[in-house]
C-alpha cells in the first residue's frame, strides 16, 4: 500500500522538542502515515567546527522520535549523499510505491537557493514550510522565495498534496515552538558525550556506505 511520508533534513545538533512537535504537527495537516527524519552526514553550508558525531545526533533523533511516526534514520549514509537533491533522487528511485514530500523549517527558505540544483529539487517532490516563530519575514525576503512564489497552494488544499504536480509549495502554520539545537548546545556544550557513549548507532564513516543497496522497507 502507498504511503504517504515526509522527509525532514537535518543536522539534529542535537535533536530537539520542536523538531517531534513540528513534525507531528505537519504529519497531521498532510495526513502523513510517517516522517522520515534524514539525519546528516554534514550540511554542505554549515561549518564542521560544533558539529557533534553523526553517532550521538542519530541516538539523540532517536530518542526523540520514541513512540512516534516518526523515523530517524542514517540514509544519507547509507546512500553516501550530503546533498538533498541526490538523497531525493535516491529516494524516490528506491521507494517508487510511497509518497514523499519534503519538509522544512520557515529559517531553511532564506538559504534554500544555496542548496544544490535548488530548482530540481522543487521539481522532484512537493515542499511544505513549517512556521517558525521569528523567521517569517526571512522566508517571505528569500532569493528562492520570488520562484518558488507561483507554485504556492493554498492551505486549504494541504491534504491533497499527492495530487501535486511539483513544484508545489505550502506554508503551513502551526502551533510555534522557539526551541533551537543553537540554544540547547549553548546550555549544554557538552551534550553529545552523553549520546555518543553506550550508542549502537552507526558512525558514517566508510565501509558503512557499502551496505547501500540494502535498504529495506523502513530505512
Ligand atoms: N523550532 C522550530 N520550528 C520549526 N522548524 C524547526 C524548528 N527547529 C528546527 N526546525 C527545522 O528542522 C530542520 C532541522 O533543523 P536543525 O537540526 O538545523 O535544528 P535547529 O534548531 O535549526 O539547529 P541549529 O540551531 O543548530 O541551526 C530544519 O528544516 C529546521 O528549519
Ligand atoms: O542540498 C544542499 O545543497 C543543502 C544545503 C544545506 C542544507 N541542506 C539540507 O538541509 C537540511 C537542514 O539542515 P540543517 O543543518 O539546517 O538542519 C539537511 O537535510 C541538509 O542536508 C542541503
Amino acid at each position: 500500500m502507498e504511503r504517504r511520508i515526509g522527509l525532514l533534513g537535518g543536522s539534529f545538533n542535537p535533536a530537539h522538542r520542536a523538531h517531534r512537535a513540528m513534525s507531528l504537527a505537519a504529519a497531521d495537516a498532510l495526513g502523513l502515515d510517517e516522517v522520515w527524519w534524514l539525519v546528516s552526514p554534514g550540511n554542505p553550508l554549515k561549518p564542521k567546527q560544533g558539529m557533534a558525531p553523526f553517532a550521538a545526533r542519530l541516538a539523540s533523533a532517536r530518542t526523540m522520535a520514541r513512540r512516534s511516526r516518526i523515523r530517524p534514520t542514517d540514509l544519507e549514509c547509507r546512500l553516501g549523499t550530503v546533498y538533498t537533491v541526490d538523497t531525493v533522487r535516491a529516494v524516490l528511485r528506491r521507494y517508487p510505491n510511497d509518497r514523499f514530500i519534503w519538509l522544512m523549517g520557515e529559517d531553511t527558505v532564506a538559504q534554500f537557493h544555496q542548496w544544490k540544483d535548488w530548482r530540481t529539487l522543487a521539481r522532484q517532490l512537493p515542499i511544505a514550510v513549517m512556521s517558525r516563530p521569528g523567521y517569517d519575514d526571512d522566508a517571505r525576503t528569500a532569493r528562492a522565495a520570488s520562484w518558488l512564489r507561483r507554485f504556492v497552494r493554498p492551505r486549504s488544499q494541504q491534504s491533497d498534496w499527492t495530487r501535486w504536480s511539483a513544484p508545489a509549495i505550502i506554508f503551513l502554520r502551526l502551533p510555534p515552538d522557539r526551541t533551537s539545537a543553537t540554544q540547547l548546545r549553548a546550555a549544554d556544550p557538552l551534550w553529545h558525550e552523553r549520546f555518543g557513549r553506550n550508542t549502537a548507532a552507526a558512525s558514517c564513516v566508510p565501509p558503512y556506505a557499502r551496505h547501500r543497496r540494502d535498504l529495506g522497507r523502513h530505512p
